[in-house]
């Protein structure tokens, strides 16, 4: 059995599948079984047909349904992961893996300290999912999944339920890659827009190809090799980024076809209220790039915004060109 800790827009997509495939699938809710999937769960693949796993096809539980995992798979947002590996640790079999396929630096480092070492599997999803009702699952953009070689087994099945899915050997150079690509999401978050319309702004391009330019940098100087992530090579994606909207509208045709009301996973935290995952992405590249003497001016001025926006509970909906005149102002300031 597979079982599903966060049962949200990822754990909801990639188990939903994976159940419709005829997988045994259990979904662990906090303290109950997950509400959001009462009534079963509609998937929307991106480019293919709508199917639905009914109720009775898949199993919902409270933490206790860990029992019987052969594989868990951790979906919670960053700020969970603790809680959730306390959760493993007092109800999953002990030699039970688990693959994280959570965005950002350090989680696998939080669980494998509470579950030893050799149990944790990073794994990385490269495409969006929303979740525009409970148990309805859209796949937003495309990507695909990558997981250590621990979990080929995993990866094979994945394949099996129509999910693109690999095995790679470097899935820390894969995590600080996929990384770069999330520095957009506190911008996101900060615009408002949905991501296909803010990655059409060219001023919001030239503040992710700033952030991803410090993270290369201390990505360097930590000795870290980048991976392509679908078809984008990171080092490459400031240049990209900066070009000019009509050419970046040819050379990145892939990056924008996102469902028109696709939004970063951090776009939908704020609007719901939830602790954003900063500390885990933007937050891990300040803390490296102080650990390295690598400055981080921009990234660093984006926490700062992206924290004031949390605490105030909203999107500033600020445009591109405020936001750089908003961070040359922290800038200056020190
Ligand atoms: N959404 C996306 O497009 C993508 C997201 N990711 C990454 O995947 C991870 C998950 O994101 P996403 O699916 O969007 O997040 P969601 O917020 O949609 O879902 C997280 C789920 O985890 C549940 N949860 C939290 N703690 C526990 C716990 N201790 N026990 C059981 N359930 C728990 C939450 O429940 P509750 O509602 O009660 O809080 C929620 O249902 C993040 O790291 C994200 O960055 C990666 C690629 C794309
Ligand atoms: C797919 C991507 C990069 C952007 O939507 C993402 O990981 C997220 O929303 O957290």
């Amino acid at each position: 059995m597979i079982a599903v800790l966060g049962a949200g827009a990822i754990g909801g997509y990639v188990g939903g599948m994976l159940a419709a495939s005829g997988l045994s699938v259990t979904f662990i809710g906090r303290a109950g079984p997950p509400e959001a999937l009462a009534e079963g769960i509609v998937l929307h693949p991106q480019g293919g047909p709508a199917r639905g796993v009914s109720v009775h096809d898949i199993t919902l539980a409270g933490p206790e349904g860990l029992h019987g995992a052969e594989t868990i798979l951790l979906c919670t947002k960053s700020g969970d992961t603790a809680a959730a590996a306390r959760t493993i640790a007092a109800h999953a079999p002990e030699g039970a893996p688990v693959v994280s396929l959570q965005n950002g630096l350090g989680n696998v480092e939080t669980l494998s300290a509470r579950l030893g070492p050799g149990r944790v599997v990073p794994g990385m999803v490269g495409f969006n999912v929303i979740s525009p009702a409970p148990g309805d699952y859209r796949q937003a953009s495309e990507g695909e999944i990558l997981v250590g070689p621990a979990a080929e087994r995993l990866a094979d099945q994945m394949r099996g339920a129509g999910l693109p899915a690999a095995v790679h050997r470097n899935m820390t150079g894969v995590q600080w890659s996929k990384l770069i690509l999330n520095l957009n999401n506190p911008l996101n978050a900060l615009s408002g827009l949905p991501l296909r319309d803010h990655l059409m702004d060219r001023d919001w391009r030239r503040i992710s190809a700033a952030c991803a330019e410090e993270t290369i940098a201390v990505a360097r100087a930590k000795g870290i090799a980048l991976e392509r992530i679908g078809k984008v090579q990171p080092r490459l994606a400031p240049l990209v980024m900066r070009l000019p909207t009509p050419l970046f509208r040819v050379i990145a045709g892939a990056m924008l076809r996102v469902a028109p009301e696709a939004r970063t996973s951090m776009a939908g935290d704020l609007a719901a209220g939830r602790r954003s995952e900063l500390p885990w992405l933007n937050g891990k590249v300040a803390e490296a790039g102080r650990e390295t003497g690598v400055p981080t001016p921009v990234i660093d001025a984006v926490i700062a915004m992206t924290e004031e926006a949390f605490a105030a509970g909203r999107s500033p909906r600020m445009t591109g060109a405020e936001a750089r005149a908003r961070l040359a102002a922290l800038r200056s300031r020190g």
